[in-house]
């Protein structure tokens, strides 16, 4: 039973134990639920239910002893028995400020596969030994062979983190016996002293108004409001969407939607954006962008044979200067053989990448050599002279010098970029299928009544605008590297863009759309996205301009299955600048974690800037034209691209970066010419 008293939030349980769980003094705020759950991961950790997460037991066990509204289930995941990838999940979490807890199962054991605790415990800054003791005694208890568990415990930033072992019924007994003190836990990790505070670690900045000040939210924030894999759905839980049927007198006057920070919202698409599964692909000029899901060893060694690495003569370099008898150049056969070997007075003609002589140990150029005799019909070198010493291996590419066979030549993770130096060494190397991330598909519509085709050769109607949107975003998209289909303009009607949601999500991975995503009567994404095709809205409002009402939703193909594909979608607004910005900002960025990018965000240059330039109460990030200088110094100089108005596009022409402007204050509300301030990257330099 949940009760509140003045600002505190007590959960009582029916052992009528009592907790406090939190308190803030906006629990009671009309958007929210009443009560502020605990936000609990569960990472199951196992190489078998890696491969198919239906066959974890254990994480399902484990999400149905945190029920609502007491705990909410923030995010559940499967990895491999694999230090890296337990890691790189925890640290993401953490990084998100999304859990209180987080609990892995699996792995604990003495087994040669089991990792966890080594993954584990360098992440935490403390450990917390009185836990770990709770979780074996509580095993011990049933059985001996608890004593061959090794779990750790421990905190890192103000996550707690609890390593239970992977059998079910181990998991299920360990979380019960630390259930009772969890809540404690977490409050005093927090920092919180009795009073629980536990809701502030996660959007410290994520209800900021717009004028600077800062709401709190606690953790039922939007994006902690589950996935399609846990305990809750759309439809059973509290949606902040207008409802579609509702006619327009009752309307929400002020949006719903927290407004979070730039950084919160590339955390929560970080959670949530995970790389896709691997799969087989030829190496040719389509694996660029690709990052590769394993190391790759070369197959054969470069060169195979001993060549040369100039033209000249092949010659045993102990023999010093000297004339010699010249013999034409072997055929790549007989340099293969010994009837090619080479006596003390002789040499062999030999060009470059040709194979040496077996006898040959090193090239003299033929600019260090003089014809001395040639043959009576003057067609053939007979005698040359050779000017210069070298030494033995001078000029020589022993067999495998460039790369050995077996060798390394490109770690799991790495990108094949565009430069050519991936899909060249692979290929040299005999290397003609490699295991890759799959690249996500991207879908795009545009909506809004009054936009039609930019093609259109009808002059415009009053009202009308032509859809920039869309074919910028296409182009975008194509020109990163991925696969874009184009879904059209739809009308602002609910049937009509549910119908064409549900079509694109289940052609695509990744479903971009414009306009329809603020306050206006039409704007019906939002409701539209989560009361008919049940997505989930993990933000809806990000503290920025141009963008503010950019909107992110994730949908489980099928809700019902872990396992299922789940698919993302981006709400852009439709102003044509900010849906640019936007797809920068989230989009890209997400397109490339999802591809398997760790450098998964958009470089950022340090840059100064040539003018003064208001601030706006929002952060802005303001278009620029980047360019490197050298007088008087060398450095990054931005110019700004002029009128910054979201629906003026020519702000977006040349632009290559997107400049990080802080928000005003009453102590700044410009920043001088010459400040240094930090510019993304977002097309070609200019020198
Ligand atoms: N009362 C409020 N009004 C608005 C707010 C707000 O907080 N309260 N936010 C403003 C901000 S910021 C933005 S950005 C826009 C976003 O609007 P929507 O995403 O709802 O987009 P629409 O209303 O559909 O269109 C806005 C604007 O963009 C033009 N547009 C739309 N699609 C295209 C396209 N494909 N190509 C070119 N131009 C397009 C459209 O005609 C409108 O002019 O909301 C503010 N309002
Ligand atoms: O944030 Mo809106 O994108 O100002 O124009
Ligand atoms: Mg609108």
């Amino acid at each position: 039973m949940a009760q509140s008293s003045g600002k505190e939030i007590r959960i009582l349980e029916s052992n009528t134990s009592l907790y406090l769980v939190n308190i803030t003094s906006l629990y009671l705020h009309p958007f929210l639920p009443e009560t502020v759950p605990i936000t609990v991961g569960i990472l199951t950790i196992s190489d078998t239910a890696s491969k198919d997460k239906t066959k974890d037991q254990s994480g399902p066990i484990l999400q149905s002893l945190f029920p609502s509204p007491q705990y909410h289930v923030v995010a559940y995941d499967v990895v491999p028995d694999d230090k890296d990838q337990i890691q790189k999940t925890i640290i993401n979490w953490v990084d998100a400020k999304a859990f209180n807890v987080i609990i892995t199962t699996g792995g604990t054991g003495f087994g040669v596969r089991d990792t966890t605790p080594e993954a584990v415990l360098p992440l935490l800054d403390r450990l917390s030994s009185g836990l770990t003791h709770l979780l074996v005694s509580a095993s011990l208890s049933k059985t001996p062979y608890a004593a061959l568990s090794r779990p750790v415990t421990g905190i890192r930033k103000k996550s707690i983190i609890l390593t239970v072992p992977g059998s079910p019924k181990g998991a299920r007994e360990n979380v019960e016996a630390v259930l009772k003190i969890l809540p404690h836990a977490v409050e005093l990790a927090c920092g919180g002293s009795g009073a629980s505070v536990h809701d502030a670690m996660q959007y410290e900045k994520s209800g900021e108004s717009e004028k600077g000040e800062t709401r709190e939210y606690g953790h039922d924030c939007v994006h902690h409001r589950s996935h399609g894999h846990s305990q809750h759905h759309a439809g059973e839980k509290k949606l902040l969407s207008n409802p579609l049927d509702a006619p327009v007198t009752q309307r929400q006057r002020h949006s719903p939607y927290p407004m979070i920070s730039v950084d919160d919202a590339l955390n929560i698409i970080s959670v949530e954006a995970n790389p896709l599964e691997t799969i087989e692909v030829p190496v040719d000029e389509n694996l660029v962008g690709y990052v590769v899901a394993e190391d790759i060893v070369s197959l054969e060694p470069v060169p195979g044979y001993r060549a040369s690495i100039l033209d000249g003569y092949a010659v045993i370099a102990k023999n010093g200067p000297g004339i010699y008898a010249v013999s034409p150049m072997p055929s790549i056969a007989a340099a293969a053989s010994t009837q090619s070997t080479l006596t003390s007075t002789q040499v062999t003609r030999i060009t470059t990448g040709a194979p040496l002589p077996p006898s040959a140990t090193a090239v003299v150029m033929v600019e260090e050599t003089s014809l001395v005799r040639t043959s009576a019909d003057g067609k053939e070198e007979e005698e040359i002279m050779i000017h210069a010493n070298v030494e033995e291996g001078e000029n020589v590419r022993e067999v495998g010098s460039d790369v050995q066979k077996g060798e390394i030549v490109m770690r799991k993770g790495e990108v094949v970029t565009e430069v050519g130096g991936e899909i060249g060494i692979l290929a040299s190397v005999g290397v003609c299928k490699v295991h890759v991330h799959r690249r996500p598909t991207v879908g795009i519509f545009s909506t809004g009544n009054e936009v039609i085709k930019h093609t259109d050769s009808e002059p415009l109607k009053y009202g009308q605008i032509r859809d920039s949107n869309r074919p910028t975003l296409l182009s975008v998209a194509k020109s990163a590297g991925f696969c874009a289909i184009d879904f059209g303009i739809v009308k602002d009607n609910k049937e009509e863009l549910g119908r064409v949601l549900s079509d694109a999500l289940s052609k695509v991975d990744v479903l971009i759309t414009t306009g329809g995503v603020s306050m206006g009567e039409m704007d019906l994404l939002k409701p539209t996205l989560e009361r008919s095709i049940g997505a989930v809205i993990h933000f809806g409002r990000v503290r920025m301009k141009p963008g503010k009402p950019t909107t992110f939703a994730t949908v489980s193909s099928d809700t019902s299955s872990p396992s299922s594909q789940k698919k993302f979608i981006f709400a852009l607004p439709g102003n044509p600048v900010s849906a640019t910005v936007t797809f920068y900002l989230f989009v890209l960025p997400a397109l490339r974690k999802l591809s398997g990018y760790d450098h998964w965000k958009l470089p950022i240059i340090k840059t100064e800037l040539p003018f003064t330039l208001r601030l706006d109460p929002r952060p802005e990030y303001q278009r620029a034209v980047l360019r490197y200088v050298t007088l008087p110094s060398p450095r990054f100089v931005a110019y700004s691209t002029g009128q910054q108005r979201s629906s003026r596009m020519s702000s977006m022409r040349r632009c290559n970066a997107l400049i990080k402007l802080p928000p005003k204050s009453e102590n700044q509300t410009k920043l001088e010419a010459g400040t240094v301030v930090d510019a993304i990257l977002v097309g070609e330099l200019e020198c």
